[in-house]
């Protein structure tokens, strides 16, 4: 699996973080981090676009977008075709966005997800799978809304 992984100025040391979670126990996963580097102040829309424009062209395989509150950047992220980010606070949500919504980017907010939190989040949402279903009918009338 090939994983990107982006922020903004406002979740870098999320970002940090969660690429740490990955390394340590999703080794086999490939992780591409496209910025952003460092604290000066950045446009979350063109982190969005880094790292879902691979993901919905199937370059790869997910994503995981990160700003100060997840909100700006998975706005951005869902108006790419093909991606279905899900901005989570907790694993409920995490782990439904995966089993119901078959979630292709991961959103969290650097401002307002403290790392203990993140690491489950991630932990949760990177071993659930789609359950298909019922749920598949359903993602694909959210595709289907994407061409009319
Ligand atoms: O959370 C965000 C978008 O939803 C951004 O990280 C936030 O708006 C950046 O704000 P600032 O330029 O004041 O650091």
């Amino acid at each position: 699996m090939k994983l990107i992984i982006g922020s903004d100025h406002g979740a870098v040391d999320l970002k940090e973080e969660v690429k740490r979670v990955l390394k340590e126990e999703f080794a086999e996963v490939e992780v591409e981090d496209v910025g952003t580097f460092g604290t000066e102040s950045v446009d979350y829309p063109d982190i969005a676009e880094k790292v879902c424009t691979p993901v919905a062209n199937g370059e790869a395989d997910r994503g995981i977008v990160l700003c100060g509150t997840g909100i700006g950047i998975s706005i951005a992220a869902n108006k790419i075709k093909g991606i279905r980010a899900a901005l989570c606070h907790e694993t409920y949500t995490a782990k439904m966005s995966r089993e119901h919504n078959n979630a292709n980017v991961l959103a969290m907010g650097g401002r307002t997800t403290g790392f203990e939190i993140a690491d489950e989040i991630v932990r949760t949402w990177m071993k659930t799978e789609f359950a298909g279903g019922r749920h598949e009918r359903r993602v694909n009338k959210i595709m289907a809304l994407e061409a009319k």
